[in-house]
């Protein structure tokens, strides 16, 4: 079996169907906690114009995207990529990469952001966001990206043999996130143990990323903790599931760590764009079998993200 195998969603909407797509997607979360999905209906025009968008942006002079930061690495722009190795304890130069993000919960009136969680609880803060129409066709992916992946979280469900709505009370007030990552052309070379994007687990419930065709650098560990690429699908979105999820099934699913390499070739950029599926805030989360200690999901986010940005 290959690690990251590919599995095509398109006949998620039959039962037979759902059943088959269910059990390759538990061999794949057993045995690498990465797939690649095809098949997933998401329209290629609102991916293109997704990247268009985001793309134009983080080619604007730096001045004017400082104009929509945040809060270092939560919402709006971020322009140093902080250390994603900092979130597992290891010290690393700075990643080679910005960031602009949103929230799902990042439109809420002020009081019920605030009443979402602590300091380092980065859904609780708004959206800051470059231009209406970017926020117009960020929000249709959010919309877009979010319902398929509450789907793979349906389909999780019957993997593990529960309900397919075991988890649906567990995302109804989510604080998903999208965020965009953007490698720039590397002027300077690296320094020494300097990446594109450091080794990391994801935290959350699962990630479903989206890279473009002709560029990758993402490797995923294996269970030797051998780095392996993986395969470009033109099209395709690639899955993961996160810290969260493996603690659902207590530790049956692999969160996986994967990292982003440097290019080959300096002078080319890549832009991916993860959407992070995350929990309610105060979801509990314990193990689908019993047993294991339980964790409050925005607590668990909270504090590797506290990792993440104080190193
Ligand atoms: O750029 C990629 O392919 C991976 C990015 C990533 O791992 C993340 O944003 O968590
Ligand atoms: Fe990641």
């Amino acid at each position: 079996m290959t690690l990251v195998p590919i599995i095509d969603l398109s006949t998620r909407d039959t039962p037979e169907g759902r059943a088959a797509i269910a059990a390759r997607i538990g061999d794949a979360c057993r045995t690498s906690g990465f797939y690649v999905i095809t098949g997933h209906g998401v329209p290629a025009d609102l991916v293109e114009r997704m990247y268009t968008v985001t793309n134009d942006f983080f080619r604007l002079p730096r001045a004017l995207k400082d104009r929509v930061a945040t809060r270092p690495g939560v919402s709006g722009f971020r322009r140093a990529g902080g250390s994603t190795a900092a979130s597992i304890g290891e010290e690393t130069p700075p990643d080679l990469c910005e960031v602009y993000a949103a929230h799902v919960t990042g439109e809420l009136p002020d009081d019920e952001r605030a009443a979402l969680g602590g300091p380092w609880a980065t859904w609780t803060l708004a959206n800051i966001w470059p231009s209406a129409e970017f926020k117009a066709v960020w929000w249709e992916y959010m919309d877009t990206v979010g319902a398929l992946a509450a789907d793979l979280m349906r389909l999780s469900a019957l993997a593990l043999g529960l309900d397919e709505e075991y988890f649906a009370g567990r995302f109804d007030r989510h604080g998903s996130s999208v965020a965009a990552n953007y490698y720039y052309p590397q002027v300077r070379p690296p320094l020494p143990g300097q990446l594109r994007r450091g080794p990391h687990t994801d935290f959350g419930g699962l990630t479903v990323l989206y890279q473009e065709d002709h560029r990758s650098g993402l490797q995923v560990a294996d269970i030797t903790g051998a780095w392996r690429d993986v395969a470009v699908v033109p099209g395709s979105f690639v899955v993961n599931i996160g810290d969260l999820m493996s603690l659902w099934t207590g530790g049956r699913w692999l969160s996986t760590m994967h990292r982003v390499i440097n290019p080959d070739d300096a002078g080319t950029s890549r832009l991916s764009i993860p959407f992070f599926y995350l929990p309610n805030h105060d979801a509990v989360i314990e193990p689908v079998d019993g047993g294991g200690d339980a964790v409050i999901a925005g607590e668990w986010m909270s504090r590797k993200l506290e990792k993440l940005f104080t190193g």
